[in-house]
């Protein structure tokens, strides 16, 4: 069972130290800067994006065929909140559409709901795709802001590689903790680091210091610290065409070392077909669509699916299949897709379902799982529990409050006490039902934090 150690504090208080120095004028530039690229109206027209709104590329008015002649990774950015990951995701649309090898996505196309402009940070995620030389890459921008992390969640668990933003300024944050823990639980092996904001660093003391809390960290959640790429750059010089040594340059630089050193995981071509529904929506005159990214397995136009969960078991075709504007006759293991979904009403679907090869999948309402309580240290509890206790589960794109309790047998069972870094054994009753298996791995939330970790060993009930 995954378990990270305690970072170095030696390195944390020294680069704590440096940090106080130049507090006062980090906090100033964020606000000062906060401005610059958030005003910027859009010159693309969302109105006509057909298939789907705002948070997704899946249109209707198909312009080609999806071209597989670059293997493709979904990789994208987390990190804390105003780190840079939304720039930096514009960034490096401008820097590779220069090349062809993207549409360039402004600042405000990204971060585009009302509520985001609002509030100045990303809520939902946010997709976009780009081509490097050898590959076709689906980004996923994810939010930063603790009160988002579900979303971010949801995000992480549809990437097969990531880049973790870290400011210059404030070096890593709770937000680059918990998303480090949170991105190695959803599965993702491989990340590389981009240090941003340095046009606002001086001191390259104060960048080394960053880079190896980086590496320290990296190491505490099981990634490769010592080898991992980290590259320092301005996402926002990028974004605006200046100083190109930091800022084109990294984009470039950063680019190439996802190209290196992110790799493409075997896709589980052979499987049953499964989509976990990460959004719904419904497209006047053609149907309802449900996006996400391809779990295993193959699928085709014209094939019958089931969607299973919360309750639900409901026969279906798709009548369409795409990704990123252009049309799929089949979907494949590690596509970021959309299914039209004959005959189905929006409302009769949600985040947290699956679609899958009819038969494959049951729902299942309780479970026995091996379970890691993380200790306070890793972010978790700060105090034992005993059974009954209800944290929220999240299993793929579903989160579901659940009940823990002591497998039958279990002497005392009822005043015996989980301490934080305890590894155990549990069931869980689930409000609601959900689609799982021997082997499937979740996690536990309460109160806004990660609690635990844990893999299911045993179905005790179907729904
Ligand atoms: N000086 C400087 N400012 C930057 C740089 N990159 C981003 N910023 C600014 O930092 C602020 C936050 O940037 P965002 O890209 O929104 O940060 P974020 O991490 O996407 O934020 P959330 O998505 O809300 O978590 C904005 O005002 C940016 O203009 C950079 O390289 N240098």
């Amino acid at each position: 069972m995954f378990r990270p150690q305690l970072a170095s504090r030696a390195v944390s208080r020294r680069l704590a130290g440096s940090r106080a120095a130049s507090y006062s004028s980090s906090t100033c530039s964020r606000t000062l800067l906060r401005n610059p690229t958030r005003v910027v109206p859009p010159t693309f027209s969302h109105a006509k994006v057909g298939w789907v709104s705002r948070r997704s590329h899946y249109v209707d008015g198909l312009s080609s065929k999806y071209n597989r002649a670059k293997p493709h990774l979904n990789i994208g950015t987390i990190g804390h909140v105003d780190h840079g990951k939304t720039t930096l995701t514009a960034a490096i649309t401008k820097v590779l559409a220069e090349q062809g090898g993207a549409m360039f996505r402004d600042y405000s196309e990204i971060d585009k709901a009302p509520e985001e402009k609002a509030r100045g940070i990303t809520i939902n995620s946010a997709h976009v795709e780009y081509e490097s030389a050898n590959r076709h890459y689906g980004h996923i921008d994810c939010p930063g802001h603790a009160d988002y992390i579900k979303n971010m969640i949801t995000g992480a668990a549809q990437m097969d590689g990531a880049i973790i933003v870290v400011s210059a300024l404030d070096g890593q944050m709770p937000q680059t903790r918990e998303h480090l823990l949170l991105a190695r639980q959803v599965g993702v092996k491989k990340l590389v680091v981009f240090i941003n904001k340095i046009d606002q660093v001086e001191d390259e003391e104060m960048l080394e210091l960053v880079d190896m809390e980086m590496r320290d960290l990296l190491s505490t959640y099981n990634f490769d610290g010592e080898n991992t790429p980290i590259i320092m750059g301005s996402a926002l010089a990028a974004l605006q065409g200046q100083t190109p040594k930091i800022g084109r340059e990294k984009i470039l630089e950063l680019v190439k070392a996802c190209d290196e050193w992110l790799e493409i995981p075997p896709r589980d071509l052979d499987k049953p077909f499964l989509l976990p529904i990460e959004e719904v929506f419904s497209i006047t005159g053609r149907g309802t669509v449900a996006t996400g990214r391809n779990e295993r397995g193959v699928c085709h136009k014209g094939d019958e699916v089931e969607i299973v969960g919360y309750g639900a078991r409901i026969k279906t075709t798709l009548s369409g299949i795409e990704m990123f504007k252009k049309e799929l006759d089949r979907g494949e293991a590690g596509d970021n897709m959309g299914v039209l979904l004959r005959g189905i009403k929006r409302e009769q679907i949600t985040r947290g379902q699956v679609v899958a090869a009819p038969g494959t999948i049951k729902s299942v309402s309780k479970f026995q799982a091996q379970i890691y309580i993380l200790t306070k240290d890793e972010g978790g509890r700060y105090t034992p529990f005993t059974e009954s206790y209800s944290p929220q589960l999240f299993v793929r794109t579903a989160d579901i409050t659940c009940k823990l309790g002591w497998p039958e047998g279990v002497a005392d069972a009822a005043e015996k006490m989980v301490m934080p870094g305890d590894n155990v054994e549990m069931t869980c009753t689930l409000r609601k039902d959900v689609a799982a298996e021997i082997g499937t791995r979740f996690t536990l939330r309460e109160g806004g934090r990660t609690v635990g970790t844990g893999i299911i060993t045993k179905i005790i009930d179907y729904a």
